[in-house]
């Protein structure tokens, strides 16, 4: 196990495990900002995709409202990387683009503003799941002609079906639930 994240890997094995109209979902600070976001776990994660992605060259983190949030705004801090936030509502400025969302529990619209063409980003969020998130804003960011250099999330479940999901994800961890419980795959 990489050091650096063991503050992340220690709190994770206590995260409850809840259900979703039959969907098994975690609960933790990463993925809900409850029942407590612990600063060690933060560091630990923006540490994480330091040492995984070089930030050079990188114009801008893209971070998924709500989730993604945190994690966009421990890795700017720690990288000098600014970011924006694909909100879940609209300002209706005239280059805005709307993203249908789907996960497996829900849907919901969001709205990419504030990527310009040629940036160079990185998709920063807390988990993969279905993929259906990372692939909407991914088809929003190239319809703004941005360039995608990296995809970076946390957590990314092993016991979800992506079928036709084909991108290249960064994850700190990989994890599935078994039994009710949250487990890491070493
Ligand atoms: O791979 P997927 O199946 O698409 O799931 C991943 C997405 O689900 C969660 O967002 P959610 O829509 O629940 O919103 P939240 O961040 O506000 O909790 C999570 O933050 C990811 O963005
Ligand atoms: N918190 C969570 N737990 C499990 N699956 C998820 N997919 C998206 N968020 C999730």
């Amino acid at each position: 196990m990489d050091p650096t994240l063991e503050p992340l890997a220690r709190s994770l094995r206590s995260a409850p495990v809840v259900d979703r109209d039959g969907y098994d979902y975690f609960v933790h600070g990463v993925t809900d900002g409850i029942p407590i976001v612990e600063p060690e776990v933060l560091k630990a994660v923006a540490a994480g995709f330091r040492e995984r992605i070089d930030f050079e060259s990188v114009d801008v983190l893209v971070a998924p409202e709500a989730m993604g949030i945190h994690h966009a705004t421990a890795l700017s801090t720690a990288t000098g990387v600014p970011f924006v936030v694909v909100r879940k509502r609209s300002y209706g400025f005239p280059d805005e683009v709307a993203i249908h969302q789907e996960t497996g529990y829900g849907e919901s619209e969001l709205f990419l503003n504030g990527v310009e063409a040629g940036d160079r980003v990185v998709l920063v969020d807390d988990v993969l799941s279905t993929g259906h998130t990372i692939e909407a804003v991914c088809a929003a960011l190239e319809d703004v002609d941005a360039e995608l250099v990296d995809i970076v999330v946390v957590l990314r479940r092993v016991d979800r079906d992506r079928e036709g999901f084909e991108r290249s994800v960064t994850a700190l961890f990989d994890v599935r639930v078994v039994d009710g419980r949250l487990e890491i795959v070493e």
